[in-house]
């Protein structure tokens, strides 16, 4: 995946990466903000690209590009989504933010306190730019409507905890409960995420309470560690594919044919199909359970 940063037509300046947007979501479609033109990528690399194995202690080189597929993108076209991170205060919200919008320029986002980060990354060949928004305590800090606006604005939710950390685990299962609540009928991508791995000794909540917290929650599951820059680029990633697997799930969706009577054959084979229904759910559970760690299947 190449991570690339991208211009507005009509922006007469070089707008980098990481800089902030507006908040209001820009887009025609829900979920989507706007689509628009990507150019070739001048941004530092992103770190670490590593397999859901405990990190090693050693940070790992930065790979040539954080990316599963690289393309140019020049002249293309792609969808730009906006996602939320959410946690407790100093879970690593903004640590992960960092890594995504460039670990370069981490310094200077802390100087000038930026919370909102945009990159355009290539995943699978396709060009997808996020906007990652990390305002989730300034939120709390202010009025709970903004909180609430926080909440439903998101296109994908990434709620973060730290393994090292019981009470912001608990804070993320009320913050998904929260979520249901907001997105009930939405298939708005969730992703639970374990963040400080590499603190293995101090480790409160094991990878097993991860997994199950994503299985009862259905959200998808990930451990990063974002001093290592461990699973980061699979994070964000993985938020692109949730993204796409969702959107071509609802387009595939055909919208529900008018209602006649049924007869009693219709009422049986749906007595029949429920019966079904209601194995095939135990059988998802279980297969959710093996796959909640796999952000590129839904
Ligand atoms: N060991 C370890 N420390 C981390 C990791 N990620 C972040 N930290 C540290 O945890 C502290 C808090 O990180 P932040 O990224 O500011 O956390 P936050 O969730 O944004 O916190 P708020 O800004 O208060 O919401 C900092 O000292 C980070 O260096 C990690 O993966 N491992």
């Amino acid at each position: 995946m190449t991570l690339n940063t991208e211009q507005e037509a009509k922006t007469p300046l070089h707008r980098r990466a990481s800089t902030p947007l507006p908040l209001s979501p820009r887009g025609h479609q829900p979920g989507r903000l706007s689509t628009v033109p990507s150019t070739q990528s001048q941004h530092p690399r992103l770190g670490q690209s590593a397999s859901l194995n405990p990190p090693t202690q050693k940070p790992s080189p930065a790979p040539d590009d954080w990316s599963s597929e690289s393309s140019d993108s020049e002249g293309s076209w792609e969808a730009l989504y906006r996602v939320v991170l959410l946690g407790d205060p100093g879970v690593g919200k903004t640590s992960l933010a960092s890594l995504f919008a460039g670990k370069q320029e981490r310094d200077l986002h802390e100087q000038l306190g930026e919370d909102v980060y945009e990159r355009t990354l290539t995943v699978d060949g396709e060009d997808t730019t996020l906007v990652v928004v990390d305002t989730w305590e300034a939120e709390k800090l202010d009025k709970s409507w903004s909180q609430e606006s926080c909440l439903q604005g998101g296109s994908a939710y990434v709620i973060v905890y730290s393994i090292a950390d019981r009470g912001s685990f608990e804070s993320a299962s009320e913050l998904r409960i929260q979520l249901r609540r907001t997105h009930q009928a939405d298939h708005v991508p969730i992703i639970l995420v374990g963040n400080k791995a590499d603190l293995a000794r101090c480790r409160e909540v094991s990878v097993e309470e991860g997994r199950a917290c994503a299985v009862v929650f259905d959200c998808k599951f990930i451990e990063t560690s974002a001093t290592l820059q461990h699973n980061v680029a699979e994070l964000f990633e993985g938020v692109v594919r949730q993204l796409r697997l969702r959107r071509r799930d609802s387009a595939a969706k055909e919208p529900p044919a008018p209602r006649r009577p049924a007869s009693l054959a219709q009422r049986a084979r749906r007595f029949l199909a429920r019966l079904t229904a209601r194995s095939a759910r135990r059988r998802a559970l279980k297969a959710r359970s093996k796959s909640c760690h796999n952000l590129a299947v839904l």
